[in-house]
């Protein structure tokens, strides 16, 4: 998260009085992430963190997100529960802005994920897919293929200032990804679409919970798989490590077989979810709003991952045999 909203102690302390939480004591801004303002409340009745939804965020898909980290807990998912205002409400307003309180969670998140934090995260994103099922909401992925080219739109005549060439790289495998080659009937449910190291909580090296639903939508199971793959199983020069890849699916498939079909649109998946953050990496960086407190993060990270990815076509080109899945 970061803080794009400021609000001031009185008006905060005037807005609990419409929850059951206490005092507040203090309260700070989160300078982590990027998507909405997140500040951590200590209250004399413990810890929450308060969200105020920005930019990406519809207000109508609220309730989905609120929702579902509802349905999602009480189907043994580790996650942050809304809490409900005195009126029985989990979505209030606050300095003009959508905002809700979730209660903290416990853990911190891997700095240098290491092959057990994949299997870590493969674990938890099967049970995650496994009890989102029968979750009676649903949201369209809007940072699906057809919303890549309105994202490029935006950044398409400035993206020669962050790596000249990049406009013409984007456009090539924007024109490749619409051309037909995106799957369409692999199994869906609800993803979590936003699964990087940031929103896996350890504690030590097994899951605590995992956090950020702002994304979560109805869409292919496989392409969750693919955006871990991409936020997991590379080193920080950007080299895939298949030892981490090989963790990270036989953890899901041990609580949830990948198909024949969906291993064999994996590379293609993880083409698209490379596509689709740095698209958004990119229009963050150049539209950083004045005064806000947020790190804007790395397109080119993700430009290279996209090339990694544009060399493989098959699970055997990551160096991943069928049989590795169930190991
Ligand atoms: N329920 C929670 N319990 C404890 N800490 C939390 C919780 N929710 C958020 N945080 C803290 O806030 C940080 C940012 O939260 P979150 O990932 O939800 O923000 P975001 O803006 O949607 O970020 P991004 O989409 O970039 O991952 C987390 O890394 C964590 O430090
Ligand atoms: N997890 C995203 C930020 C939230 O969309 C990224 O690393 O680009």
């Amino acid at each position: 998260m970061a803080v794009y909203t400021d609000v001031a102690a009185d008006e905060l302390a005037e807005f609990l009085k419409h929850y059951d939480i206490g005092e507040l004591l203090s309260y700070k801004g989160i300078a982590e992430g990027v998507e909405n303002s997140n500040f951590l409340l200590h209250t004399t009745a413990g810890s929450f963190i308060l969200t105020l939804y920005e930019k990406r965020v519809a207000k109508n898909d609220l309730p989905f997100f609120l929702g579902l980290m509802t349905h999602l807990a009480s189907n043994g998912i580790s996650c942050p529960q809304p809490v409900k205002n005195k009126s029985g409400e989990a979505l209030s307003t606050l300095a003009g802005r959508p905002a809700a309180i979730i209660n903290f969670l416990e853990g911190v998140w891997p700095r240098k994920p290491n092959a057990t934090h994949c299997a870590g995260v493969g674990e938890a994103l099967a049970k995650m897919h496994l009890a989102g099922k029968g979750f009676a909401m649903s949201r369209a992925n809007a940072l699906s293929v057809s919303g890549w080219r309105p994202l490029f739109e935006q950044a398409a005549s400035r993206a020669d200032e962050v790596q000249p060439g990049l406009r013409g790289f984007i456009e090539t495998e924007l024109d490749y990804l619409e051309g037909g080659v995106w799957p369409k009937n692999l199994p869906h449910g609800v993803i979590h679409a936003d699964l990087f190291p940031d929103n896996v909580f350890f504690l030590g090296d097994q899951v605590s919970g995992i956090i950020d639903f702002t994304f979560a939508c109805n869409d292919l199971l496989a392409y969750d798989v693919a955006i871990c793959l991409n936020a997991w199983c590379f080193e920080s020069d950007c080299s895939f490590n298949v030892t981490k890849a090989r963790a990270l699916l036989a953890a899901y498939g041990r609580e949830r077989e990948l198909s024949e079909a969906e291993q064999k649109a994996l590379p293609v998946l993880a083409r698209g979810a490379a596509l689709r953050f740095l698209l958004t990496r990119l229009v963050d960086f150049l539209n950083v709003p004045a005064g806000a407190l947020v790190r804007p993060k790395d397109p080119l990270e993700y430009a290279r991952k996209l090339r990694f990815q544009q060399g493989v076509s098959s699970m055997r080109d990551y160096g991943i045999a069928a049989s590795g899945l169930v190991a």
